[in-house]
């Protein structure tokens, strides 16, 4: 019987917090079990004012986790569902896709309750190219400025007047007792979400079976639907949260409806798809909705965007 479980984190205060969870959880449905916490710095962290891009693109902080795992220095790592790449090294796989916080982006600002009240030409700050395309579309006078750093770091460069208003997902936001600097939350009509946004998967050795029993409890099988029909579509349209890809997936009863979408960086061209399915066919549903998306022209904008550097969530 397994009786203690080492997470491997990130240290920002999001990655700590969701970890925190994960351990209270796990330590709450099994009486006896011990969970510590194994803080790691990842090369993401260390680089946070360089495009994502530029030092190594997409699953930069999740990398020296499951280096973590393989090396069996932890036994689970706790990831943001939005960060995790479509595929998995050897040995390792997502065991668990916890209940889902908030989806939707939100809006963050000082001076101005939403988007829709921004006064012409407000700079915005964000390096989502999702979020960007989006923004753009519905407002082509705001100014885009470049905003990484972690949600705290977000925060300050707001406070310090560099920007009019930020967008932010607004589950970090809530989960790290920010709920009150969300000035409105933005609608999924109006932004819709990164795939796996607001949801918290844990990733772990596949050979680990006594761990995956801990884990099932903390799985819900509703967001877990819902998340595997919007990783579907990321992957058959490889892409992960440098790239301007929306989806969101709804549960009506026992119907899946996912809604996706592809922009053009500047705001110029929004291509949009959607359909329902029933929930099991989560997956066929993402690359059905993906496939759509390509016939309309994604494949065009998705490899202009690849070629040019990156930016990210
Ligand atoms: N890429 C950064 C990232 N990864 C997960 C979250 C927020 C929480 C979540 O979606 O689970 C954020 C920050 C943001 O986009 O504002």
């Amino acid at each position: 019987m397994t009786c203690e479980i080492r997470i491997a984190t990130r240290k920002s205060a999001l990655a700590l917090w969701q970890a925190e969870y994960v351990k209270a959880r796990l330590e709450a449905t099994h009486a006896g079990l011990v969970v510590t916490l194994v803080p790691m710095v990842s090369r993401g962290d260390k680089l946070l004012d360089a495009p994502l891009a530029k030092i190594g693109g997409k699953g930069l902080f999740v990398k020296e986790l499951e280096t973590a795992l393989l090396e069996n220095e932890a036994d689970i790592a706790v990831h943001s569902m939005k960060d995790v790449p479509m595929e998995f090294p050897a040995g390792l796989g997502l065991y668990c896709i916890c209940e889902r916080e908030d989806p939707r982006d939100a809006f963050v600002s000082n001076q101005h309750a939403s988007l829709a009240a921004l006064p012409p030409g407000s700079v915005i700050g964000t390096s989502s190219l999702r979020r960007q395309a989006q923004l753009l579309a519905r407002r082509p006078d705001l100014q885009i400025r470049f905003l990484r750093g972690n949600v705290n770091t977000r925060l300050a460069k707001l406070d310090a007047g560099e920007y009019d208003a930020i967008i932010l997902a607004a589950a970090g936001l809530i989960r790290l007792g920010f709920a009150d600097r969300i000035r409105s939350s933005v609608a999924v009509e109006d932004s819709l979400p990164a795939g796996g946004q607001g949801a918290v998967g844990i990733e772990c050795r596949s050979a680990d079976t006594s761990i995956h029993a801990l884990l099932a409890p903390l799985n819900d099988p509703r967001t877990a639907l819902r998340v595997t029909a919007e990783r579907a579509l990321n992957k058959r349209l490889n892409g992960g949260c440098q790239v301007p890809i929306a989806c969101y997936a709804e549960l009506e009863g026992d119907q899946l409806w996912l809604r996706g979408l592809v922009g053009e960086p500047n705001g110029s061209l929004l291509l949009r798809a959607e359909r329902r399915a029933p929930a099991a066919d989560a997956e066929a549903l993402g690359i059905l909705v993906a496939e759509e998306l390509l016939a309309k022209g994604a494949g065009k904008i998705l490899e202009s965007v690849y070629s040019a550097t990156g930016a990210g969530e």
